[in-house]
């Protein structure tokens, strides 16, 4: 099944000598369980179009469907519901509540999604559990460091089991460390089956998916699937557990 399947997808902004086409014609399938990376040069359309399959913006051509369902043409309280519930984001600037607890983020989408204040707090302290950072609940955002900071994103990214996660620049702010811890993290949701389309600039990155794409002027020129992987991320957290 493919959770997400993109035709003739096109993003215009202005009109006629100040046309811009970021995104222009795209043709995708992702199937459940895949973990997709896109690349290309800085302009080319990448966060657009993850921003077309999030329902974050309405695209000006073409069609998309989330698990069957057209997405393009979906009313704004529905692409709202659908945003809550079936899409988890993930920012290179963690866009996190920094007047929240570490914990107080992570529920804050099962509230926002109808959830009970107990069924909020039973999930998040299962998932930052999972992603190691069980002792980190009671904080605040700033007292992290950038690899924790993107691992509660993370968390909340995950917190109404998305059909997808949808990630911009996720190492974009840092370093390899942090990086690396990440990237144990995307190896253990990949393990686990969640479908993940992530944008980067890092090739290191990158390589760590099941197929990359990569995007010039808003179209991919490439779309290559990786058959190996280095096994250096797999799985630090042992999700699941
Ligand atoms: N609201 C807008 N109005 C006009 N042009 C826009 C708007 N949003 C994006 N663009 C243009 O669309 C093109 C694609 O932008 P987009 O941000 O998707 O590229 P990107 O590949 O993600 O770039 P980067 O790697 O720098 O983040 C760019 O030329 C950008 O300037």
């Amino acid at each position: 099944m493919n959770v997400l399947q993109v035709r003739d997808l096109a993003k215009r902004h202005g009109q006629k000598h100040s046309l811009v086409r970021a995104v222009d014609g795209v043709d995708l399938d992702v199937p459940a369980g895949q973990m997709l990376a896109v690349m290309g040069p800085s302009g080319c359309g990448k966060s657009t179009l993850l921003h077309l399959m999030g329902g974050l913006e309405r695209p000006t051509g073409g069609r998309i469907w989330l698990a069957g369902e057209r997405i393009d043409t979906a009313g704004e309280r529905a692409l709202a519901r659908l945003r809550r519930r079936s899409v988890g984001f993930v920012f290179q600037s963690f866009h996190l509540v920094e007047e929240l607890t570490v914990a107080e983020n992570v529920e804050l989408p099962v509230l926002l999604a109808g959830g009970s204040p107990r069924a909020a707090k039973r999930r998040a302290r299962h998932l930052l559990d999972q992603v190691g950072l069980a002792d980190r609940a009671r904080r605040l955002p700033w007292k992290l460091s950038g690899g924790e900071r993107q691992r509660v994103a993370v968390a909340r990214a995950l917190a109404n089991e998305p059909l997808v996660v949808l990630a911009d620049e996720p190492t974009g702010n840092l370093d390899t460390a942090a990086t690396d811890e990440v990237l144990r993290l995307f190896a253990d949701l990949r393990a686990m089956g969640q479908t993940l389309v992530m944008v980067t600039h890092d090739a290191r990155v990158a390589a760590t998916a099941d197929r990359l794409v990569s995007m010039r002027d808003g179209v991919f020129v490439e779309d290559t699937w990786l058959a190996g992987h280095t096994g250096q991320f797999d799985g630090l957290f042992a999700m699941g557990d």
